[in-house]
């Protein structure tokens, strides 16, 4: 919400000013955003197919500048999510025969249900770790950390299943090496005395992007094993390609350029993976280069109120918001030319 609102804010700022810009831009902002964006970001998507656009890239919300979220690491960094996970939303269904409480079968939809998600929940996806774009950040912020963590995050070729393991110790990078299973929904029984005939539960899947919607459903049934339980694909997509982050990628190079002018005191701009969701997942079809990046702070401790309780910004961070659009959109409108890669800020 508060980035939509620092577009608008920065563009008011640049239309006060006169401002006329040089190439195109396009503001696409979803009303269902929170809901999949079917009927915002895909629609808006297909018409700019219809009139043959092609972007140079995109630039949404999904990543941030980030400060704590690992240990030892005293600077924060700024990703930039070249990729995004995949999701898939699963309902799990057991059928039975009803029948009055008082003379119950050995076994329930219910109780069926519920060791089937429990064993879900207990047997953890593989973790992917090597795949996708995490092992190029970490080899980036390597010089970042103090002895010996350096040695190692430069040397995974040795180090990788260290590495990998420490990271599946936060709930937070473990979404990062692995396909997450968040059970979301369980629903049975209408009457204290009456065993159910049906029980539903729903798991949100969020797939790594070294996998895909087939792999990790073959490995959900196969952790399942259970042929009384019906599997319901409700809705499911494979992750994001990972869009270029080289030298040459314009999108990438723009925002490292405005991150570094507006926030002098980030070192390191890295590529990473984008846990959630985000509408951007709708425009592969206009470019090929799709970056996530939201110019605030983001500190473990704020996590969970993305989406929770007492989600906020401070008025500070909201202004350095609108000062990075304003920025950014001048940057990008300056010159096509990629900006050379500084390896020493
Ligand atoms: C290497 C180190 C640390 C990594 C830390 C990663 C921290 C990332 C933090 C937050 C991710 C926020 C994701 C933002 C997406 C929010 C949009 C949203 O909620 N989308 C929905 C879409 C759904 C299709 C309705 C979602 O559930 O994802």
């Amino acid at each position: 919400m508060s980035l939509m609102c620092a577009i608008l804010q920065a563009l008011e700022l640049l239309l006060i000013r006169n401002y006329i810009p040089q190439r195109s831009f396009f503001i696409a902002l979803g009303h269902d955003e929170e809901v999949s964006g079917v009927n915002g970001a895909q629609k808006i998507s297909a018409l700019l197919q219809a009139r043959g656009i092609q972007l140079a890239f995109i630039v949404d919300e999904g990543s941030f500048l980030l400060d704590g979220f690992i240990p030892n690491l005293q600077k924060p960094f700024a990703m930039v999510a070249v990729s995004e996970k995949g999701a898939i939303n699963l309902m799990l269904q057991v059928n039975m025969t009803p029948g009055h409480s008082s003379a119950p079968p050995k076994e329930t939809s219910i109780g069926i249900l519920a060791a089937a998600v429990s064993r879900l929940e207990q047997t953890p996806m593989p973790n992917m770790f090597g795949g996708g774009p995490l092992k190029m950040a970490l080899q980036q912020l390597a010089n970042e950390f103090p002895f010996p963590a350096n040695i190692v995050l430069s040397n995974l070729w040795l180090f990788q299943p260290l590495v990998s393991r420490l990271m599946e110790r936060n709930y937070i990078t473990n979404a990062l090496v692995r396909t997450t299973t968040a059970l979301t929904m369980f629903n049975a029984g209408v009457k204290v005395n009456v065993i159910p005939p049906v029980a539903q539960a729903t798991i949100n899947f969020r797939i790594h992007p070294a996998q895909t919607v087939q792999e990790v459903l073959k490995l959900a049934k196969d952790i399942v094993a259970d042929d009384r339980i019906q599997f319901h694909v409700l809705n499911a997509f494979d992750p994001l390609p990972v869009s270029p982050s080289d030298d040459q990628a314009l999108g990438y190079q723009l925002l490292r350029q405005t991150i570094q002018s507006v926030f002098p005191e980030v070192n390191i701009v890295a590529p990473g993976t984008c846990i959630g969701n985000t509408d951007s997942r709708h425009y592969t079809n206009l470019t090929t280069g799709i970056y996530r990046f939201n110019p605030i702070y983001l500190q473990p401790q704020s996590f969970s109120s993305i989406h929770g309780i007492n989600e906020k910004i401070s008025v500070q961070a909201y202004e350095t918001q609108v000062k990075f659009i304003f920025e950014f959109i001048q940057n990008a409108d300056a010159d096509p030319r990629p900006v050379p890669h500084l390896h020493e800020l």
